[in-house]
């Protein structure tokens, strides 16, 4: 048998994504031992009993220590804490990672208390549910998926390449790009959509009491998805806005000219202009389709409606 991948893989976060990572590198044999940490005790004696771990540690600094790569998996908000506490503790060569959704603000608040000795390569898999915690990972979330590899400016392109293959071997396809590039990309794909489920399923919320008990009642098709999306964790997504505020607001405010002229073409009766749209539309979905990218995403984890937090 040939030797794994990687020698110790640490876990910083054993949420949806870190303990997706844990059970995806363990199923493949990607790493000899996988050491998972998180800051609550009550998530550290889960992953116990779920046993997707090698060792639990009780901090992250002692995850660290000895680690090949670290991969820290935490809301966007506290990854710079993350960092200034583990830094210190990674071993000359580790490569310290993570795999959160806005990737600019992670590299600012990383970047400074990575030592010398050590590699930042940021990442990204853009796969997920609306589901949180350590119950609701799977080993296949990653698979046909994209994981973006956003690389610091004096990357070393070995350690590069090494977490590349790493996220290949979890089953993604890797892409990598500048970390200011994904935040305008995503903000586009994934943070406005968020915003406006949020905000669709907030206004649903605020109708009158018998309106709102209607629009549960017979709820289907475009607005259930939309209360998939919007049940999504509330501290992440809070992190995503405040993190990646400059380049959401740029496609918002698009959006926002955009379905003002919508909100025109209906005012006028120009169903010219409406079925053009919907048509120009409608053939982006297409081309998703034949690039093979739509998967079953919006059913994963449907069974773990209990789990959720
Ligand atoms: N959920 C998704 O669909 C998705 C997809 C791709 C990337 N991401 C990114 O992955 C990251 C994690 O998201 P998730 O969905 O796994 O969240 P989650 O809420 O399921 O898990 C986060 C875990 O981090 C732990 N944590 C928080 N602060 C910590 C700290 N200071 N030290 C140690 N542990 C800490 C929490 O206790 C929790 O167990 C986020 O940055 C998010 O943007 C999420
Ligand atoms: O399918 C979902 O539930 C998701 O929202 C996953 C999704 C996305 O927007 O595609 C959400 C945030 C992540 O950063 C990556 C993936």
């Amino acid at each position: 048998m040939s030797a794994p991948l990687v020698g110790r893989l640490a876990i910083i976060g054993a949420g949806l994504i870190g303990s997706s990572v844990a059970r995806a590198v363990r199923e493949k044999g990607l790493a000899g031992t996988v050491v998972v940490a998180d800051r609550d005790a009550g998530v550290r004696a889960r992953v116990r009993e779920l046993g997707f771990a090698d060792e639990v540690p009780e901090t992250a600094a002692e995850a660290v220590a000895d680690a090949d790569i670290v991969i820290v998996c935490v809301p966007v908000g506290a990854s710079g804490a993350v960092a200034a506490e583990i830094g210190p503790a990674l071993k000359p060569g580790a490569i310290l990672s993570d795999v959160g959704s806005v990737k600019a603000a992670v590299v600012e608040q990383m970047a400074p208390h990575v030592p010398a000795h050590a590699h930042l390569v940021p990442a990204h898999p853009v796969a997920g549910t609306e589901f949180s915690g350590p119950d609701a990972g799977f080993a296949s979330l990653f698979e046909n998926r994209w994981c973006i590899v956003t690389p610091v400016a004096d990357a070393d392109p070995a350690a590069v390449e090494r977490l590349s293959v790493l996220w290949s071997g979890m089953g993604a396809n890797v892409e990598t790009m500048s970390p200011q590039h994904h935040d305008l990309v995503l903000a586009i794909t994934s943070h406005l959509p968020h915003l406006i489920a949020y905000n669709i399923v907030g206004t649903a919320a605020d109708l009158e009491q018998t309106l709102t008990s209607e629009v549960i009642k017979f709820s289907a098709g475009g607005f259930r998805d939309f209360t998939r999306i919007a049940a999504s964790d509330p501290t992440m997504w809070r992190d995503v806005f405040l993190y990646n505020r400059e380049a959401v607001l740029e496609m918002l405010g698009r959006f926002t000219e955009d379905l003002t002229a919508l909100q025109r073409a209906i005012r006028y009766g120009d169903g010219q202009t409406l079925f053009d749209h919907f048509t120009r539309t409608r053939a982006i979905r297409r081309s998703i389709i034949e690039q093979g990218q739509e998967t079953a995403a919006p059913d994963f984890g449907r069974h773990l409606v209990a789990a959720k937090k």
